[in-house]
């Protein structure tokens, strides 16, 4: 076993995902297979409808694999407890949470949950974990405020202090910079990369951002019609992947600036 395959968080073998309703089975994509390794920071891009969130959804056990295999830490996700898999896996969704009414702090103290006692008392070791999350995210100023007050910037990143509050090895977002300028764009994706540097935490995040997750990923998940490609993401332009993801008669991705381009 070399040194990469004995940080591999994540392993996923011929998985095939989608939906099934009354004992039919609608595939939305198969054969995926890839391994992520701790501390890596991974982007999911794809069309719209391609699949995305239905693959990340499966990966946090929300809903179940149609075929295949999930490996957490070598270990099936299927047989994790909810509560194990608590400790081992954040998850950030676009939907804005139902209780906006809390303040910032109770809305990030809500990631201890997994470790606080019953009445839910925060522990020193709790408080620092909050603390961090705050810091990390440059949200202690917005603490006291309530939710409804932020804006969709600030709520994303108390969404992934949470998150981080939650002190897992894995944490997975679902678009989260959806609705941001391009500022906040770049923002959230440079907090994501440094948290993971600096955290080893592994993050999976699914973008539209795809100019920018090329910047900034470790390896990228490329989700086409036919294939999802894993790969570093210069391997992946090297290899042509960003081309089939849209058709060519309106975009076409240029692989000497890595970006894409509107045909005229
Ligand atoms: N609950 C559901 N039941 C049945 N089909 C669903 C359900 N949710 C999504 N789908 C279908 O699964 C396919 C993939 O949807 P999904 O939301 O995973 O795509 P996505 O890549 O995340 O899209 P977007 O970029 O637009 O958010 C779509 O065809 C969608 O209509």
């Amino acid at each position: 076993m070399n040194s990469e395959e004995k940080n591999i968080i994540l392993q996923v073998q011929d998985l095939a995902v989608g939906y099934s309703k009354k004992g039919n089975n609608t595939i939305v994509a198969e054969a995926v297979n890839f391994s992520i390794v701790k501390g890596e920071l991974v982007g999911l891009v794809g069309a719209n409808g391609i699949g995305k969130s239905t693959l990340l959804r499966t990966l946090t056990g929300m809903q179940n694999a149609l075929n295949g295999t999930i490996l957490l830490n070598e270990k099936p996700l299927a047989t994790y407890s909810p509560f194990q898999l608590a400790t081992q896996l954040s998850v950030v969704l676009t939907e804005a949470p139902a209780s906006k009414n809390l303040s910032v702090l109770e809305m990030i103290s809500l990631g201890r949950q997994p470790y606080t006692n019953w009445i839910g008392t925060l522990s020193e070791n709790d408080k620092k974990a909050v603390n961090f999350a705050l810091d990390a995210t440059e949200t202690t100023t917005l603490a006291h405020r309530k939710c409804y007050e932020l804006s969709d910037g600030q709520m994303q990143r108390v969404a992934i202090a949470r998150a981080l509050a939650q002190d897992t090895p894995i944490i997975i977002l679902d678009e989260p910079t959806t609705h941001l300028d391009i500022y906040h764009r770049a923002y959230v994706l440079k907090l994501l990369k440094k948290l993971a540097s600096e955290t080893q935490k592994t993050i999976l995040f699914s973008t539209h951002e795809i100019d920018l997750a090329i910047q900034l990923t470790n390896k990228l998940l490329v989700m086409t019609s036919k294939n999802t490609y894993f790969d570093e993401p210069c391997k992946l332009i090297e290899a042509g992947r960003f081309n089939a993801l849209f058709p060519k008669e309106t975009i076409h991705f240029d692989g000497n600036t890595g970006r894409f381009v509107i045909k005229s």
